[in-house]
């Protein structure tokens, strides 16, 4: 078995896993990685096999504590995100190459098309390792939308031996590229962490929308491919809603670019309060809290319909059409018109939005972790059956 990575631990193993060094090992990079993989962290904890964590620093304030990981044997690899993606990812591959070089787990998962992910992956590939990837068979099929993350997520999948997808939609595509990986369609864990947060899913829409009351926009928006005309177009259009009666709350994005333009276009403004980012459970509940979400979140649109709560997507395409066939969602792009108009549509009719508060689960039933560790350990074991056959 191979040892585990000698530098910077944080943390003994999860009280009840074993006590021996991990054959498992997870990527994580940013704030959505870490809320995704920690279900499946505990998962594999929970059927004795604590994995081991690779941390980046692609987002340099990521505390595992916020997401239930301080408790996994890590390694930071210090590399904070780049301008350029691709410069980071192989920065982080270069890094893991440095330590897959005398420390190799048996399994590497990566989730996500993040820089981090694909440098992962990429590390795996050249050592010959095995690789996981959870939420695989995401696609727009427009390399630019979202840039980099569908060339990210098309180049993991290429490279992995298990791939993990949410819903039988994403196993589709990955069928018709006709990839070499098992496809397993487990749900997204990203639903398993939003249960773990507020309960039994999917839960029931808080009734509002009363005539006359004020209307609340919760509002992120930091992809890369809005950063300049897209948030140009969202915040002219939050400066015109603002004018009749409604607030808007926009949470900020970690990256301090962003979040410079951001206060450049609204700060100041009444009506409009721009919040640095919040914790996952603060996120939920200001989700359930607003009467309507606008954002180009990947997460968010997988949380929406099980929480109940609208989403306007500012996006002009989507890898998760789910939300789209359930109602939940509409695409609006950041076009300031198109924004405007579509707000407008759904507060003067608020059956229109009861309709799309009807609560649905097209992104799993919030226990897709089990079924991904199981993969896991399976995988694991199989390959070991294997090697031992191989030399007997
Ligand atoms: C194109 C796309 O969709 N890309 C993805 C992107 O994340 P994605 O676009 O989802 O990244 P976000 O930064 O929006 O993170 C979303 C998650 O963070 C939470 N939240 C949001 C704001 C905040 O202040 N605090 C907070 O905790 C949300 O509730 C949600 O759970 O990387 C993820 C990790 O690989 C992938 O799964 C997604 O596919």
């Amino acid at each position: 078995m191979p040892s585990g990575p000698a530098s910077a631990t944080n943390g003994a193993p999860k009280p009840g896993g074993k006590l021996r060094q991990y054959r498992i090992a997870l990527v994580v990079g940013t704030r959505p990685e870490a809320i995704k993989l920690s279900p499946i962290a505990h998962a594999l904890a929970d059927l004795g096999e604590p994995p081991g964590l690779f941390v980046t620093g692609q987002h340099p304030g990521l505390e595992l504590a916020d997401h239930r990981l301080e408790s996994f044997p890590a390694v930071s690899l210090g590399c904070p995100g780049q301008p350029d993606p691709m410069l980071h990812a192989d920065l982080v591959r270069a890094a893991m190459l440095r330590i897959l070089a005398t420390n190799q787990p048996e399994l590497l998962i990566v989730q996500g098309d993040t820089s981090s992910a694909l440098g992962g992956a990429l590390a795996a590939s050249e050592f010959g390792m095995a690789l996981a990837h959870v939420e695989a068979g995401l696609r727009t099929y427009d390399p630019n939308l979202p840039w980099p993350e569908e060339e990210n997520r098309v180049a993991i999948d290429r490279m992995s031996n298990l791939l993990f997808a949410p819903t039988s939609g994403n196993a589709a595509n990955l069928r018709r590229e006709q990839l070499s990986g098992r496809i397993h369609v487990t749900g997204n864990s990203g639903i398993d962490a939003l249960a773990a947060l507020i309960g039994p899913l999917p839960s029931k829409p808080p009734r509002r929308w009363l005539p006359r009351r004020q209307f609340k926009l919760l509002v992120t928006c930091h992809r890369r491919e809005n950063w300049s005309a897209g948030l140009e177009g969202l915040a002219e259009a939050l400066l015109e809603l603002v004018d009749h009666r409604l607030s808007a709350d926009v949470i900020l994005p970690p990256n301090p670019g962003v979040t410079e333009r951001m206060h450049r276009l609204l700060g100041g403004r009444g009506g409009i309060s721009l919040i640095p980012p919040l914790s996952h459970a603060a996120t939920i509940s200001a989700m359930r809290a607003a009467d309507l979400v606008l954002s180009d979140s990947g997460g968010m649109q997988e949380e929406a319909p099980a929480l109940g709560v609208p989403l306007l997507v500012l996006r002009d395409k989507t890898e998760r059409p789910e939300g789209l066939t359930m109602g939940s969602m509409e695409l609006v792009g950041t076009d300031r018109d198109r924004i405007v108009e579509a707000v407008g549509r759904l507060r003067s009719d608020r059956r229109l939005l009861r309709e799309m508060a009807r609560p649905s689960m097209p992104f799993g039933d919030g226990r897709s972790a089990p079924r991904i560790a199981q993969a896991c350990l399976a995988y694991v074991e199989e390959m070991a059956a294997l090697r031992a056959s191989r030399r007997a």
